[in-house]
């Protein structure tokens, strides 16, 4: 064991142990956990090469191969609890996307929340088996956000009680599914259904690709993979066109609309319910967030625990670069994040199924303020963790741009999710639309709940603007600084719906001061965003009995909120202070730092990085798997292109 990375555990002020319990929710859940990923880990057949070392065609078939064995090994463990599932998964998989996660993560979910229960009796039985492996098909070439104008058709033939799915322009390709190009063989179609004449909007549509048999593509069925990408290279993204191609009515997932046999439409409690996945996959995401932001930071800190580098002192030995304070900086305000969005990960799964379970019943009304939440906190969770992983890079030096090190693995894989599921920019907009109605119904004096009751408390407090209240912040009280993230996100909501106002009183359309308005819907959202994270994060310091765990987690809160403060110095009063304030908690956190990324408790297989490894011995390792690089299976490789060069 690295002489670095024992003096840093021992000088830890908290038990990692406690604080790992406290993440898994109990003592006997980390048992557990560990349990499960053991069985990963001392699993021969997931012993492989490093997939950097294979070819893309090579990483492809190796994942499906893993998923294929994990499809076995949990049944013969007998798995079936959807947590335990990822835990297993996740260990395997390491920082890779699975060849069959499209499957898992939104052709089952869709069918589990959209199907009829005859539907449901029909086909769960085949996608839970894997006889029927999906995909989820919407975008399109010519539209990914912009969902109400996706040009595949779903027309009904009343005559022989079918469904005629086609791709009229090359734009309508589908284009990106995960899953499509070459393991699929069914997918979730979204098309516009056309029945009696009339366009009744985007609906959903199971429809067979390939045979089950043959796993040949279906008559009318162009399909294949879009080529290689910036990552997911495991994953086959892939392209669907479809031409005239039949599927019996009962097909369309009919839970929340219906077509009759004699083609009439019977519509949905609401025409949002089919983007119903969407929202799951968004709120999911935030965990991610969370995963992403917590992996990156542990190797990077850890590395720097036992990376000696430059001279402090004149004549001293070369220091541990987490000596320096700006590699604090750079790296402790991202571990307090990684622990902000793990408490908000927990808090967004929860309240997702909790609405949802509300959705089931019936009752619709809590449906706005789960799309703008998970819309909002997704985009807000992903751009910060996206960047945080590149700084991490960034802080490993050279070494952090070696594959070995994990984490330029971890930023291709996990960038993407800015873009998918709802580009970020246009989920902060839908955010704010939500935002502004709000603001809108408390001015006129509307009680609100939930994550907006503070548009109701700023109301209240004082009529005046609220742009114009001065931000007094103690800043070493975290419910003050709460209370500042709440006024900055009021004095934000307002200005963006003033400016609307203001474009509107401008006379032109609603549309051209919305966009004109933009800039401010944005930074409304995102400070929304912020406001709830510093405020789940205090919430859950009140949570925590361990004296020792609360202190170190108090900090980090600290930490995150004064920081995010100098961030957006434009929107509080710049407090000269808080900078000292600052160095002050980084020299706090300093003795914790490798602790605290201990206690994420990922164990070596998952972090897949030479830099992060819990024993730290990093050097070693670095060369041990440079030496497995292919290039280097032959001594020799381009003698013949050097010959010919000598020889002129
Ligand atoms: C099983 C374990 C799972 C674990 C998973 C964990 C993590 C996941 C990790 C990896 C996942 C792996 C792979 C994922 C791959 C990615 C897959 C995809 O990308 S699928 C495609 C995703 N595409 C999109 O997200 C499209 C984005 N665009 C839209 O959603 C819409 O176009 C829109 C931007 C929202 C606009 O819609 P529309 O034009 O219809 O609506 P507006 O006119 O703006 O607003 C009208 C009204 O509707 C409300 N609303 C909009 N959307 C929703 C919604 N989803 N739910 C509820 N309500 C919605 C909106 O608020 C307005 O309301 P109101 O103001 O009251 O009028
Ligand atoms: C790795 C990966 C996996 C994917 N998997 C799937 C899948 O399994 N199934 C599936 O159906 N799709 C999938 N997608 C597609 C994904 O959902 C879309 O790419 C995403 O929804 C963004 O849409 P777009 O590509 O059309 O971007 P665009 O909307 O064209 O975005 C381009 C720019 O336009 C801006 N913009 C667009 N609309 C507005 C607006 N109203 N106001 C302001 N700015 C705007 C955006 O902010 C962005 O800056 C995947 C994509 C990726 C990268």
């Amino acid at each position: 064991m690295n002489p670095d990375i024992c003096r840093e555990r021992e000088n830890a002020t908290f038990n990692t142990e406690t604080l790992t319990n406290m993440l898994d929710g109990s003592a006997e859940k980390t048992r557990r956990r560990r349990e499960i990923e053991s069985l990963v880990i001392n699993d021969p057949d997931f012993q492989h090469d490093d997939p950097n070392f294979m070819s893309r065609s090579e990483r492809y078939d190796a994942a499906v191969k893993k998923s294929s064995q994990m499809i076995m090994k949990l049944r013969d463990y007998g798995i079936s609890d959807p947590e335990e599932i990822y835990f297993y998964k996740r260990t395997a998989r390491r920082t890779f996307h699975e060849a069959f996660g499209l499957h898992y993560t939104m052709f089952l979910p869709t069918l589990y929340s959209q199907c009829t229960p005859e539907q449901q009796k029909k086909w769960l039985p085949l996608a839970e088996n894997f006889k029927a492996l999906g995909t989820y098909a919407q975008t399109e070439l010519g539209h990914g956000t912009h969902i109400r104008k996706l040009e595949t058709t779903a027309t009904y033939d009343p005559s022989t009680q079918e469904f005629v799915l086609n791709c009229p322009t090359v734009s309508s390709i589908k284009w990106w599914p995960g899953g499509l190009g070459k393991t699929s063989n069914h997918a979730i179609v979204l098309a516009q259904l056309y029945t009696l004449g009339k366009c009744h909007g985007l609906h959903a549509f199971i429809v067979p690709i390939r045979c089950m048999k043959t796993h040949q593509p279906l008559p009318g069925v162009t399909v294949g993979d879009i080529g290689p990408k910036f990552g997911f290279e495991e994953v086959d993204n892939g392209y669907l066109k479809l031409e005239n191609v039949r599927i019996p009515r009962e097909n369309m997932l009919m839970k929340y609309a219906q077509v009759e046999p004699d083609g009439s439409y019977l519509k949905p409690p609401s025409d949002k319910l089919t983007y119903g996945t969407m929202v799951f996959i968004r709120a999911m995401i935030v965990g991610e967030s969370a995963r992403a932001l917590s992996k990156s930071c542990t190797i990077a800190i850890r590395y720097s625990a036992v990376r000696h580098q430059s001279e402090l002192r004149p004549g001293e030995p070369e220091p541990q670069i987490l000596d320096y304070q700006a590699q604090q900086y750079k790296l402790f305000p991202l571990l307090a994040a990684a622990y902000a969005f793990t408490f908000v990960g927990q808090y967004m799964s929860d309240t997702y199924h909790r609405i949802t379970g509300h959705i089931n019943q019936g009752d619709f009304s809590q449906l706005p303020e789960l799309h703008a939440l998970a819309a909002g906190l997704k985009a807000f969770t992903t751009w910060t963790a996206n960047a945080g992983i590149e700084v991490c890079r960034m802080a490993c030096g050279g070494h952090g741009y070696l594959c070995c090190s994990g984490l330029p693995d971890i930023y291709v894989t996990f960038t993407p999710t800015c873009t998918y599921e709802g580009e970020n920019t246009v989920m902060m907009l839908q955010t704010a639309r939500f935002l502004v109605k709000c603001y809108r119904q408390a001015r006129e004096g509307q009680q609100l709940s939930g994550t907006v009751s503070y548009l109701n408390e700023q109301q209240r407090l004082q009529p005046q603007p609220v742009s114009s209240r001065p931000t007094v912040v103690n800043i070493n009280d975290l419910a003050s600084l709460v209370e500042a993230y709440k006024l900055r996100a009021a004095k934000l909501v307002e200005v963006a719906a003033k400016s609307l106002q203001g474009e509107l009183q401008r006379s032109i359309s609603q549309e051209d001061a919305w966009n004109n308005s933009s800039i401010e819907l944005v930074r409304a959202s995102d400070a929304h965003c912020h406001y709830v994270v510093v405020e789940l994060f205090a919430a859950k310091l009140s949570e925590i009995s361990d004296t020792a765990v609360h202190s170190v987690l108090n900090t980090l809160a600290l930490l995150y909120a004064l920081h995010g403060i100098t961030l957006n110095s434009g929107d509080f009063l710049q407090l000269s202070q808080i900078t000292q304030r600052i160095k002050a908690l980084l020299v706090e956190i300093r003795p914790n730092a490798v602790a605290l990324v201990d206690s994420f408790d990922y164990n070596d297989e998952m972090l897949n990085s030479v830099l992060g490894r819990y024993d730290g011995n990093v050097y070693e390792s670095m060369f041990e798997w440079a030496k497995r690089s292919p290039l280097n299976r032959t001594e020799v490789r381009s003698f013949i292109i050097f010959n010919i060069i000598q020889k002129k």
